[in-house]
C-alpha cells in the first residue's frame, strides 16, 4: 500500500531518472495530450464503476485515474503543493 504523496515522490524519481520500462516514462515522452486522454478514458471508468461495478473495482479504476492525474502534475511541472493549496 502507498500514499498519495508516496505514489507522486516515486514518479517524480521515475521521471528524474528515466529507468528502462517504466509505464511512467513512457506516458511523459507521449506527451499532455496522449496523458490528457488517458485522464478523460479514466475518469469515464470511474463512472462506470461507480454505476455498474464493486466497490473494490471502484476504488481501483479510481487509483488508476489518481495515478494518470499525476502522471499529468509531473508533465506540467506541478508540484503536490500547487494543488493543495486549491482544495
Ligand atoms: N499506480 C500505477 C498505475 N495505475 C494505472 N497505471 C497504468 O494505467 C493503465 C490503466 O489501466 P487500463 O485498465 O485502463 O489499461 P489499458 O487501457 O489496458 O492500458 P494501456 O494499454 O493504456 O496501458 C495500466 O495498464 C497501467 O499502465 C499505472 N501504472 C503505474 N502505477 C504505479 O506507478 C509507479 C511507477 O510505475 P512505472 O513507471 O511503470 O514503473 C508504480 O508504483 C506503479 O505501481
Amino acid at each position: 500500500m502507498k500514499t498519495f504523496e508516496q505514489l507522486f515522490a516515486e514518479l517524480q524519481h521515475k521521471a528524474a531518472t528515466r529507468p528502462e520500462g517504466s509505464g511512467t516514462v513512457a506516458q511523459l515522452d507521449a506527451g499532455v495530450h496522449a496523458i490528457g486522454k488517458k485522464v478523460v478514458e479514466e475518469a469515464a471508468e470511474v463512472w462506470m464503476a461507480a454505476e455498474y461495478e464493486s466497490d473494490r473495482a471502484l476504488a481501483e479504476e479510481i487509483s488508476q485515474l489518481l495515478y494518470h492525474l499525476q502522471v499529468l502534475m509531473v508533465a506540467k511541472g506541478l508540484s503536490l503543493e500547487d494543488v493543495y493549496t486549491e482544495l
